[in-house]
């Protein structure tokens, strides 16, 4: 009955008439973004030339963070203004015109939130509600605005900078994910590996620990501000080893860790997936609490979020659980195989992976004296934002 109904209902659907009575609002409806568009390749220019004067005084990573956070910061400016302009307009609309307008403009499905009472009798509390809820969404609005627009301006950049998996397989790691790894993968298993062969020996993997520990001195690591994530600090760093201090064996690991997504796609993996030119180094510090609460890698409905899958490799050499802390918690998630709370502990050269949208987790306070570091490589889903989170799991 009800898909008889909503049939009629589409078929006999016809976008509202713009009317003379609905003209004046019809231009409410959208923030200009043209301006904003225009923006976007004079900034990245900017930045550009912000990250060569950095580089000569910090790392090139922390440079490069550091310009990304200008043009960031700069582009929220703007977009956050034309937000404001765009809420200022419909206000006065509505103002000027009285309920007529505020009618009309829900008409066009201009306004937020739908639910806003407009009968006579409710007017003007109508009004208030309308300018508090334009107040309080704005920065929600700002940030997928922002990513909108950055994003189909960098589209070409971005895409050619992400490789598909299979141009970078090795055969080196070939033996670090069999083919029944992956089918558990994809029934909703997170991995726990300790590859044998090792990713690197011991003596190698001692040399990375050295080269993070220094990394992380130099700067190479920002402190986090996400309130889950308190205490921690994060950097990013090129699979290519490229451009950062650090020598052959770390250069090796992030080589080997971008190889590992290739193993996973040559033996199925549903959707197509590509390798993001960086992955992230995580650095706990010992004896100070540092956590991550419980939190997926990509929430439902994140606009600018393509993770499909998260590769853990830690580089903690002798830790020691019982006087450390500083588990990864894998929690029970909906269509996940786990079904009680698993700490894995977070040695040297052990590889997690699990689906980024799906498996709950959370890292466990470090305790006392020695630093966790972990480097986290975020595999994307290689198709549209829409398909993100509508598609078949
Ligand atoms: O360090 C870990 O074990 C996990 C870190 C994490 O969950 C994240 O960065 O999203
Ligand atoms: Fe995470």
């Amino acid at each position: 009955m009800a898909c008889a109904a909503s049939a009629r209902c589409v078929a006999s659907w016809r976008p509202p008439l713009e009317s003379a009575a609905l003209r004046p609002f019809t231009d409410l409806r959208q923030v200009d973004e043209a301006p904003l568009r225009a923006l976007v390749r004079p900034l990245l220019k900017r930045q550009e030339l912000v990250l060569a004067q950095k580089q000569q005084h910090m790392p090139h990573t922390a440079a490069l963070q550091a310009a990304c956070l200008e043009f960031n910061e700069e582009m929220a400016r703007r977009c956050l203004a034309a937000v404001a302009e765009r809420d200022r307009r419909v206000l006065d609309a509505v103002r000027r015109h009285g309920r007529g307008g505020l009618l009309a403009l829900q008409r066009l499905g201009a306004l937020q939130p739908p639910w806003l009472d407009v009968r006579a009798a409710a007017w003007p509390r109508a009004l208030d509600e309308l300018a508090r809820t334009l107040d309080e969404t704005r920065p929600s609005r700002e940030y997928n605005l922002r990513s909108q627009i950055v994003r189909t301006e960098t589209d070409q950049t971005y895409t050619a900078q992400r490789k598909a998996p299979r141009e970078l397989a090795l055969r080196e790691v070939e033996h670090v994910i069999r083919r029944e790894d992956v089918e558990r993968l994809r029934g909703g298993a997170a991995l726990v590996l300790d590859p044998q062969p090792a990713l690197l020996s011991a003596a190698q993997m001692r040399e990375v620990h050295a080269d993070l520990k220094r990394y992380v001195k130099e700067g190479g690591a920002v402190a986090s501000h996400n309130p889950c994530n308190r205490g921690s600090s994060h950097g990013m760093l090129p699979v290519s080893g490229a451009g950062v201090n650090v020598g052959p064996a770390t250069c090796e690991l992030l080589r080997k860790i971008a190889a590992l997504p290739a193993i996973v796609d040559s033996y199925g993996w549903p959707r197509p997936l590509k390798v993001p030119p960086m992955l992230q180094l995580g650095f706990f510090p010992g004896g100070s609490g540092a956590q991550y609460k419980i939190h997926l890698d990509r929430q439902p409905g994140e606009v600018n979020n393509r993770r499909e899958l998260t590769f853990l490799v830690y580089c903690n050499v002798d830790w020691d659980t019982a006087r450390c802390g500083g588990c990864l918690r894998l929690h029970p998630s909906k269509g996940m195989a786990i079904k009680e709370p698993l700490d894995v502990e977070p040695i040297a050269g052990r590889v997690v992976i699990f689906e980024s949208g799906r498996q709950l987790h959370e890292v466990l306070p470090t305790k006392m004296g020695v630093d966790r570091y972990a480097l986290t490589l975020w595999v994307e889903y290689d198709g549209e934002w829409e398909n993100l989170d509508s598609r078949a799991t």
